[in-house]
């Protein structure tokens, strides 16, 4: 829900120009735990027609940065390949800027993009022609006499690839039953979503780039869940959701949590978030006469909360890379 400020009594407020960055070692949110899996995909893009990148609509701006970055040879084969860019959780994404996305996306080589919602089969039935479209278009190497497509599925953790693949099967497989045994490929599961044409998908782990730009991409994807909350911390993460939420004009949060007005300052909003849910915990605190057994909010309950209330979409769609629209 977009609200003006003023509607909460929050008239000539100065939301926060920027987030403070220094402090955040942001190589130690993003474990190196990857290089199992980039290895299993490099050894079987051989086999693979077409590669899926999926990507969260809601970091559109991030999706040219390759995955592949540490493994030069992994991203030769890549760029051989016919790539499809889904920008999924479109639900969740502030799409009013969309065709300027997709400008900005065309603009560093990335042509086809679908935005999709696997949650709802939104856009699915776009994809199986495209990636068709995509594969006749392109030479297959020795892969030409083979009648079946093998389609690769890559993108960071929890992106939706999963999801992606499971809502294909629902839009494309009439019937539950099973047609072909489950194959493997180098260890990675080759899922059979549609007969004509026999088209295969491969299931891939999340995989980071091994390197990300800054502090504040970093907390972007972390909001997206891209890593485990605990590893940034959930009150920073909560915090930068507010100075987000706040600079983007969404005030969803102040009815949501029955606010009395829109806030700057997250040990404010969660302790209102706190007292809301009745979050509260014991604390012992010394005094003169010894130990006392204190009530207060419980902050890090407060900040799961709303991270998980803005990841259900409740706070309202947003566009977590709008500051890096290119001016028009
Ligand atoms: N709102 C919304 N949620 C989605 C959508 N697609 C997937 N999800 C949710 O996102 C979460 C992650 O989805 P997965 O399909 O497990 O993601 P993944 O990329 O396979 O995750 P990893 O295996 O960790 O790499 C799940 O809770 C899904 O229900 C979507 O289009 N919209």
């Amino acid at each position: 829900m977009r609200l003006w400020p003023q509607a909460w009594g929050a008239v000539g407020s100065a939301w926060r120009e920027c987030f403070p960055l220094q402090g955040h070692e942001v190589a130690r949110w993003f474990p190196g735990h990857m290089a199992k899996g980039l290895k299993k995909m490099q050894s079987s893009l051989k086999q693979v027609d077409c590669v899926i990148e999926v990507h969260d609509a809601r970091i559109s701006f991030h999706a040219h940065i390759p995955l592949s970055g540490r493994n030069p040879l992994f991203q030769e084969l890549l760029g051989l390949k016919p790539h499809l860019l889904v920008l999924n959780k479109m639900d969740l994404a502030d799409l009013t800027e969309q065709q300027r996305i997709v400008q900005h996306l065309e603009g560093k080589g990335l042509k086809n993009v679908i935005f999709t919602n696997c949650i709802k089969d939104e856009n699915i039935k776009l994809i199986i022609p495209e990636v068709t479209e995509l594969i006749k278009c392109s030479y297959r190497y020795h892969r030409a006499e083979n009648l079946e497509y093998c389609i690769m599925v890559v993108g960071v953790p929890n992106v939706g690839k999963s999801s992606l693949i499971n809502s294909l099967r629902r839009q494309h497989l009439r019937t539950a039953r099973v047609l072909f045994a489950e194959r493997t490929i180098n260890g990675l599961k080759e899922v059979y979503v549609c007969e004509r044409p026999l088209m295969f998908l491969l299931d891939t782990p999340g995989v980071l780039a091994p390197r990300i730009e800054s502090v504040e991409t970093g907390l972007k994807l972390a909001l997206c869940g891209t890593v485990l909350d605990h590893l940034v911390g959930e009150e920073t993460m909560a915090d930068y959701l507010l100075y987000t939420l706040n600079r983007h004009g969404l005030f969803g949060y102040v009815q949501h949590y029955g606010l009395a007005s829109a806030c700057d300052h997250i040990e404010q909003v969660l302790k209102s978030v706190a007292v809301k849910l009745g979050k509260t915990r014991k604390v012992k605190v010394l005094t003169g006469t010894g130990n006392v057994n204190v009530i207060q909010p419980d902050y890090a309950m407060a900040a799961r909360d709303f991270l998980r209330t803005f990841r259900k979409g409740l706070l309202g769609q947003v566009m977590l890379d709008r500051d890096l629209l290119p001016a028009c």
